[in-house]
């Protein structure tokens, strides 16, 4: 068995109207959701902006409710993890934004702590020398813990949330976007860090990401979304080199490519894909009517159109 096995996962939120506040309809935010990921690997899970990626991390860890599915983590089963759980230890999220996830009121010593306080009695001392290890493990000075997060900047503020996250020495680690707040310049640093620890914590990673090029460099396999569901699966190779499904074609053609030679080769790419999807857009729809209906190949961004009505 993996180490983590997502089986057939529904997230749908219910839609309230009307004077009474009834439920009139639900979003199928994660609607049959199926990988597995291998210990001590990185997952990468992929899609557009509203396509159910944070919903399905965030139902792993028991912060959304699950409609329906099963969630295994190293044997067990955590379907609808409770929030005090002694697995929670073993399972951290990285989260987007470093800017707001960290309580700006909070001293960097009590936002580095609090996992610890939830879990673990340690004593005063105790706390204030595993934080400074956690400083230093994050390449952050060990003597800032009374400092406030806006004395940081952002790659500093998200080492911060690493730190957070790594302070119980979790096995799993789900990483929301975790550089897409910051700048470009930074990013590769925070990634190459993630690797760096990966290995020494021995970690695995659920890594949630639109970009890319991002998530070619952290992970081994990936999970393509559309609209709550999967579209396509497979090893980062496999879904580099040869994309089976026209919205994962239609993602690959879109990355910018730098290198002068390749960039002509994805210049070719791109004008086969969009030649496929305007041939034959209409085949793109699954048993339920639910249409992979996307706007013609831009250089720069693909935006989804609403569903065919
Ligand atoms: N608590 C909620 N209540 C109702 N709808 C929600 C809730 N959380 C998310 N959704 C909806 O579920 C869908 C999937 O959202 P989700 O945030 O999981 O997508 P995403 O792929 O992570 O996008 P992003 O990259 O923008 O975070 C969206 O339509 C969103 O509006």
């Amino acid at each position: 068995m993996a180490f983590l096995e997502v089986e057939d996962l529904k997230v749908h939120f219910p839609i309230k109207g009307g004077i009474f506040g009834r439920t009139v309809g639900h979003v199928k935010a994660v609607d049959g959701v199926s990988f597995s990921l291998e210990k001590g690997k990185t997952y990468g899970l992929v899609g557009e902006s509203g396509s159910g990626k944070t919903t399905t991390g965030r139902a792993i860890i028991g912060l959304n409710k699950i409609t329906s599915g099963k969630v295994m983590f190293d044997g067990r089963d955590i379907t609808g993890m409770k929030s005090k759980s002694d697995v929670r230890k073993d399972i951290q999220m990285i989260f987007q934004d470093p800017y707001s996830s960290l309580n700006a009121k909070k001293r960097v010593i009590d936002i580095v702590a609090e996992p610890l306080r939830n879990f673990e009695k340690l004593s005063k001392k105790e706390e204030r020398i595993r934080v400074q290890e956690l400083m230093e493990l994050v390449g952050l000075s060990p003597e800032s813990i009374l400092k406030y997060p806006h004395e940081f900047s952002g790659g500093q503020r998200q080492r911060i949330g690493i730190a957070r996250a790594i302070a119980l020495k979790p096995k799993l680690i789900i990483a929301d976007e975790p550089v897409s707040a910051l700048d470009v310049s930074v990013q590769a640093q925070v990634l190459n860090f993630m690797q760096d620890i990966q290995e020494e914590l021995d970690l695995t990673y659920l890594f949630i990401g639109h970009d890319l090029g991002v998530i070619k460099h952290m992970c081994d396999n990936i999970g393509i979304m559309y609209k709550g569901r999967y579209v396509e699966e497979g090893t980062t190779e496999e879904i580099f080199t040869n994309p089976q499904h026209i919205y994962t074609k239609r993602l690959v053609a879109a990355i910018p490519d730098i290198d002068p030679k390749k960039r002509q080769e994805q210049t070719q790419f791109r004008q086969e894909v969009k030649a496929e999807y305007e041939q034959s857009y209409n085949d793109y729809f699954d048993d339920e009517g639910l249409a992979y209906q996307l706007q013609p190949v831009s250089d720069t961004h693909l935006v989804a159109l609403p569903e065919k009505g």
